[in-house]
C-alpha cells in the first residue's frame, strides 16, 4: 500500500512540477496574449473537443469562424499554440513584409510532409534554397517557356477533341495534365512519358486531401513516422512510394544523360555544388510539382467554368484574342506578346480573387514582434484569411461576390487587399511562370473551342481544405469554334 501511495505521490509531484515549469517558462507569452483581442476561454480541453468533433474537412473553416468581424485580429489557442487570425489587408501585408514573420509554423506546415521543401523550410535554409531556385524563374529563363508551353497546350487541345459535343466532363483531368507537362518539360526533365492520368498524376491528386486529413494529427504532435501504423499513414506511404519511384527514375535518367542547362530546377537539385542531400532533393521535387500542379489546374478549370457561365465575358475575351491575332501581330508567343492580353489577365485575376486556391496562408513570429500596435509573442502562428480578404466588401465594394473581370482593368481601390500568390519573401516563386502558362493555355484552347457550363454561379459550392475546391467538381462542355 505504502509503495502505491509513494508512486501516486511521485507522479502527482512530477506532473505539478512540469505544469508549473511549463507555465513559468511561458509567463511572457500569457501576459502578451492577454492583451490581444479574441477568444479568451479556448482551453486545451475545448481544442481537443473541437478536434474530436469537427469533421476534418471542415476543420479550417471552423477555426476561421472565430475571426471577429469588428476586430483587426482575433486570437485563439489551438492546444498550447497561440494563433492569430486576420482578414485585414494592412495587417496581412505587414505580416508578409516583416523580417520576423517569414517562417512558416510547423503546426500547420508539417502536414505538407516536405519539411525540406521551399514551401515549408525555415530560417537560413529557406534563404539558401530560395536563392538557388530563383535563377530558374528569371525573366531570361521565363522567355524560353512560351514555346514549350505552346507545344504542351496544343497537345491537350488535341486530346480534348474527343470531348467535343459530348456533354459535361471533369476539366481538371486535362488542366492537370497540362500543368504536369509544363513543369516536366520546362524544369524537371520528366517529359518523356505521357502523364495523362498516370500513377504519378493520381498520386499528386490524392496528396492534397490527405494533407488536410492529417492536419489534426499533426496539431496534436504526430509525425509521418508514427502515422505509419494507422490507415491514413499507410495511404501516405503508398503515395510516397510513387513519388520516390518516379524521382529515382528522373535521377537515373539525369545521371545517364545529365541536364546541361544550369537554369533548370533539376540541374540545381542534382548539382553537388548546392549540397542537397537525398531528403532535400525529394522534398523540393515534390514541393515544386505540388506548388505548380494543383494551383494552376484549379485556376485554369475555374476560369473556364466562369467563362462557360458568363458567356459575355467569353465573347469579350474571344474578341480580344481575335483582334490581337488579326492585327497582324507576330504570332510567335513571347512574354511581350502575352502582355497584350489585358482582358484575359483580368479574367484570370478575377478567378483567383473569387476562388483563391490557397485560401489560408500561415506564418510564424520567429521573434517577439510589434505589428500595428500589437505586441505579438515569439512563436505565435498567424492564419491569414486571404479568401475572406478577397471577398470583403470593405475592399471590393458591394459586388465583391460577383464575377466582374473588368474591375482589374481599372485601378484597384485597395490593391493591398489582393494576394492570390501571397506576398513578401515567401511569395509564390512561380507566379510569373503560372501567368505565362495559363495565358498560353487559354489562347490555344479558346481559339479551338467554345466552352459552356450548366452550373449557376450563385449555386456554386466551395469547400475549404488546404486549397479551395468546388464541391461538385469542375464540369464544362465544349464545342468546336
Ligand atoms: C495559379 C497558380 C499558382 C498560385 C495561385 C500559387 C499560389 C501560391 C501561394 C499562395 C504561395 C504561398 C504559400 C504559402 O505562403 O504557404 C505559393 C508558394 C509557392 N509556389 Fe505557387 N502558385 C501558383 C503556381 C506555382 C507554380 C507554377 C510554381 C512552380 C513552377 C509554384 C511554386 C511555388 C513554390 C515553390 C512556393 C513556395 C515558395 C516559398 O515559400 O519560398 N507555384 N504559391
Amino acid at each position: 500500500m505504502f509503495v502505491l501511495e509513494t508512486i501516486v505521490l511521485f507522479l502527482l509531484v512530477t506532473c505539478v512540477t512540469h505544469y508549473v515549469v511549463f507555465r513559468w517558462k511561458r509567463q511572457r507569452l500569457y501576459a502578451l496574449a492577454e492583451k490581444l483581442p479574441g477568444h479568451e476561454g479556448f482551453s486545451i480541453w475545448e481544442s481537443f473537443f473541437m478536434i474530436l468533433t469537427v469533421h476534418r474537412k471542415d476543420y479550417i473553416t471552423k477555426v476561421l469562424t472565430y475571426i471577429k468581424d469588428d476586430a483587426k485580429i482575433t486570437k485563439i489557442w489551438l492546444l498550447k499554440n497561440l494563433v492569430i487570425m486576420t482578414k485585414d489587408a494592412d495587417f496581412i501585408n505587414k505580416v508578409f513584409n516583416s523580417q520576423h514573420t517569414i517562417d512558416k509554423p510547423e503546426l500547420f506546415y508539417d502536414a505538407f510532409l516536405v519539411k525540406r521543401g521551399l514551401i515549408a523550410i525555415n530560417g537560413e535554409d529557406q534563404k539558401v534554397h530560395r536563392k538557388i531556385f530563383t535563377k530558374s524563374f528569371t525573366t531570361k529563363v521565363l522567355q524560353t517557356l512560351p514555346k514549350i508551353f505552346d507545344e504542351n497546350s496544343k497537345r491537350i487541345v488535341k486530346l480534348l477533341e474527343s470531348k467535343v459535343n459530348c456533354g459535361e466532363f471533369e476539366f481538371t483531368d486535362y488542366a492537370g495534365s497540362y500543368s504536369f507537362d509544363t513543369l516536366g518539360s520546362s524544369n524537371l526533365n520528366y517529359s518523356e512519358k505521357d502523364h495523362f492520368k498516370s500513377d504519378l498524376f493520381y498520386a499528386f491528386e490524392k496528396f492534397s486531401p490527405i494533407m488536410v486529413d492529417i492536419l489534426p494529427y499533426i496539431v496534436v504532435g504526430f509525425t509521418r513516422k508514427n502515422l505509419r501504423y494507422i490507415n491514413i499513414g499507410k495511404r501516405i506511404e503508398e503515395i510516397f512510394k510513387v513519388f520516390d519511384n518516379y524521382l529515382n527514375e528522373v535521377i537515373n535518367n539525369n545521371r545517364k544523360s545529365p541536364c546541361k542547362d544550369e537554369n533548370k530546377l533539376i540541374f540545381s537539385l542534382l548539382d553537388p555544388k548546392n549540397g542537397f542531400d537525398e531528403e532535400d532533393i525529394r522534398d523540393e521535387f515534390i514541393t515544386m510539382i505540388l506548388g505548380a500542379f494543383e494551383t494552376t489546374t484549379k485556376i485554369i478549370s475555374s476560369a473556364l467554368m466562369m467563362l462557360g457561365i458568363h458567356q459575355n465575358a467569353q465573347h469579350k475575351l474571344m474578341q480580344e484574342i481575335e483582334e490581337i491575332f488579326i492585327n497582324g501581330d507576330d504570332t510567335t508567343l513571347t512574354i511581350d506578346f502575352l502582355n497584350k492580353f489585358q482582358f484575359m489577365e483580368a479574367v484570370i485575376k478575377e478567378t483567383m480573387r473569387l476562388f483563391t486556391v490557397a485560401p489560408i496562408l500561415a506564418r510564424k513570429a520567429s521573434e517577439e514582434v510589434e505589428i500595428d500596435g500589437y505586441v505579438i509573442p515569439k512563436g505565435t502562428a498567424f492564419l491569414l484569411a486571404i479568401d475572406a480578404m478577397h471577398k470583403d466588401e470593405k475592399y471590393w465594394g458591394k459586388d465583391a461576390n460577383l464575377f466582374k473581370p473588368e474591375r482589374f482593368l481599372e485601378t484597384l481601390a485597395y490593391p493591398q487587399a489582393y494576394a492570390p500568390f501571397s506576398g513578401g519573401r515567401r511569395m509564390c516563386i512561380g507566379f510569373r511562370y503560372a501567368m505565362i502558362s495559363m495565358k498560353i493555355f487559354f489562347i490555344n484552347f479558346l481559339r479551338s473551342y467554345k466552352v459552356n457550363c450548366s452550373s449557376k454561379f450563385e449555386e456554386l459550392e466551395t469547400e475549404m481544405t488546404m486549397t479551395l475546391n468546388f464541391v461538385k467538381g469542375y464540369k464544362v462542355s465544349i464545342e468546336r469554334r
